[in-house]
């Protein structure tokens, strides 16, 4: 006799199948009482089936999101087809350590999670729940998604001053301008340039004049609304976008911006170094034919102020 096709040993295959696959089952009737719990789960938890049969899921573990999981859980019940929870959603259910040696730095198992129906004779009387472990994906995924931000910032960002590059900037001027022929609100340009900044590199070094320029980023940033962009326009010079701001309001910004700069002189190892700033300014308005245009009108409105002595506020309407 053929004892392997015994439907008895296929039982047992299926439990020991069961008790050492590497994914957590676990089975609930509907009062959410554990029927079963397999060998991951207990690896995982620490617990061990018979210290759980019969007891309530949610009294037994009381930090899961109870309301939340019913929910989905009824739902199964209901209407009779499975529901998938991604570790997205939720980055865990049952919060189990992280043991895999690859993406050790996981503070805990990241887990999908796959609800079942149960059905039997006498309807769907149980719900099974399959529990993956997808920290590795979850891992990776996260750090692709961590060194896309980056290497945005990057593509973004002057590094010296953490200010946006002008070529970022420069897209935002665009798009302004195109909002304002729609909505018409006052939008300004100022352009902000260090006076004499190679005086400054060839009397105290290169790296004082870094400090200059990263000085006057931080107080230009300090002095910006939120819906404000600057950037790190030229060599020594930083470029403003200003929404709903007018001329009279961006005069006012700027002779504050000179203000704390007086105020507020670099101090450089161990000596106040002063510096001017020359500023020039470009309201949007009808006539302006393009946002390069209205580049060209904030530049000239700089030049001016270098010419007209430096230390100056220029407006070109
Ligand atoms: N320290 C430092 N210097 C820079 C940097 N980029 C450009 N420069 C220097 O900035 C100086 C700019 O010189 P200019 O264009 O004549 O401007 P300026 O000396 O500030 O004079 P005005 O703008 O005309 O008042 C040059 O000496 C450049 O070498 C930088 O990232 N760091």
């Amino acid at each position: 006799m053929n004892h392997d096709a015994d439907p008895m040993n296929e039982l047992h295959w299926l439990i020991d199948m069961v008790q050492t696959i590497e994914v957590g089952l676990v089975v609930l009737d509907r009062q959410f009482n554990i029927q079963l719990w397999n060998g991951f789960m207990e690896n995982h938890s620490g617990i061990s089936p018979n210290e759980l049969k019969g007891n309530n899921l949610f009294q037994r573990f009381p930090e899961l999101p109870a309301d939340w999981l019913k929910q989905k859980m009824e739902q199964v019940f209901l209407l009779k087809n499975n529901v998938f929870i991604s570790w997205e959603q939720r980055p865990y259910i049952f919060k189990f350590n992280n043991y895999r040696p690859i993406t050790g730095r996981a503070e805990f198992m990241y887990q999908n999670i796959t609800l079942l129906p149960l059905s039997s004779l006498t309807g769907t009387s149980h719900i099974s729940m399959i529990i993956y472990d997808v920290t590795d994906i979850a891992i990776n995924k996260l750090q692709l998604t961590a060194a896309n931000e980056q290497l945005q910032q990057l593509t973004q960002r002057d590094e010296l001053t953490q200010l946006f590059n002008r070529r970022h900037w420069q897209q935002l001027v665009e798009q302004e301008f195109a909002r304002f022929s729609r909505y018409q609100e006052p939008t300004t340009l100022m352009m902000v340039d260090i006076d004499y900044l190679k005086q400054i590199n060839d009397q105290h070094g290169h790296i004082a004049g870094d400090r200059a320029i990263q000085h006057l980023a931080h107080l230009v940033s300090r002095n910006l609304r939120n819906t404000d962009v600057a950037c790190r326009y030229g060599a020594n010079s930083f470029a403003l976008l200003l929404h709903h701001c007018d001329t009279v309001q961006a005069s006012q910004l700027a002779a504050r911006l000179q203000f704390s700069l007086q105020q507020t002189p670099l101090l450089f190892n161990g000596s106040h170094l002063s510096f001017a700033i020359s500023i020039g300014i470009s309201t949007l308005n009808d006539e302006c034919s393009g946002y390069d245009r209205w580049l060209d009108t904030a530049d000239e409105a700089l030049a001016n102020a270098k010419m007209a002595g430096r230390d100056q506020i220029n407006i070109v309407e």
